[in-house]
């Protein structure tokens, strides 16, 4: 379980781009982070994996708190929060393996990683997640011959390899197509089930956030202003969250090939 309390972050002298933010998340759980460019939502995720540091509150993933953490702690509990990124972050000359693998990183030896004698056992991991998100065929090609759907399947077994406890997206289906967003959101929505795994997606398409996600956190100026079931989400709480902005007519109804998007390009 994550447990956000009274999260502050402040960049600078600058007004807080967070202010005090709580949000308990289950295991299990997928949410949806939705919210108008710069409200805070990667700013949140990056708290919570510590790439920025939170300025004051408390962060605590099954029991650990993260703000705490510094040295060797932070990076072991660094590799139990897997991240997926809207670009992939892929090493686009190495092998979809070796991409792979890339998520033991933090498990192995700096001898193991650089001869890439990664154990059996990762191996056998690897092919076994690679398998259930339909990419184990591609296991020897270089990462840059696979569509965009396949290299974020990719960037997900990567992320799964680090065997979290708390998996982070942002923004994972902006660089794909309407389609292979949505089977990206699925995919997503039936590991959090499979693996028992509390799963951040920060999303500006709010039709797929109200179909593949059971919860929705609305963030506006750094501050949470909705969080609820994606049936309650609807123009009231739209309006509070986008400032009235204009919304695309199917940002309300739950529509499994609906892929406009509010938020960025909108506003
Ligand atoms: N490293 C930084 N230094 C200073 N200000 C920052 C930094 N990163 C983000 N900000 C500011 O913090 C605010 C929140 O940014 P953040 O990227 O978290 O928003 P966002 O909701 O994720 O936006 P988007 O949807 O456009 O990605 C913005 O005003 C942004 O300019």
């Amino acid at each position: 379980m994550l447990e956000i309390s009274h999260l502050t972050k402040r960049y600078g002298h600058d007004e807080p781009v967070l202010k005090g933010l709580d949000l308990r998340v289950e295991d299990n759980s997928v949410v949806a982070i939705v919210g108008a460019s710069g409200a805070g939502k990667s700013t949140m995720l990056r708290c919570i994996n510590r790439l920025v540091e939170p300025t004051s509150g408390s962060i605590i993933l099954n029991g650990m708190e993260l703000v705490a953490l510094r040295g060797g702690a932070l990076r072991r509990a660094r590799r139990k929060i897997g991240m997926v990124f809207q670009g992939f972050n892929l090493i686009d000359r190495l092998t979809v393996m070796e991409n792979v693998l890339a998520g033991r990183l933090g498990y192995v030896s700096l001898y193991q990683a650089i001869s890439r004698r990664f154990p059996q056992t990762d191996i056998e991991r690897a092919f076994t997640l690679m398998e259930r998100v339909g990419i184990a065929q591609y296991a020897n090609k270089r990462a840059d011959e696979l569509s965009g759907g396949e290299r974020q399947r990719v960037g997900v077994v990567r992320a799964l390899m680090q065997e979290p406890e708390l998996l982070l997206a942002d923004e994972p289906t902006a660089s794909l197509d309407p389609r292979t967003s949505e089977q990206i959101m699925m995919l997503l929505q039936s590991l959090a089930s499979e693996l028992s795994l509390p799963v951040l997606i920060n999303i500006h398409n709010v039709a797929q956030a109200k179909t593949y996600t059971e919860r929705i956190v609305g963030l506006r100026h750094g501050k949470m202003i909705f969080d609820g079931a994606p049936d309650d989400f609807n123009e009231e709480a739209l309006d509070a969250i986008y400032g009235g902005i204009e919304a695309p007519d199917d940002a309300t109804t739950e529509s499994p090939t609906a892929s406009r998007e509010v938020g960025h390009d909108a506003i």
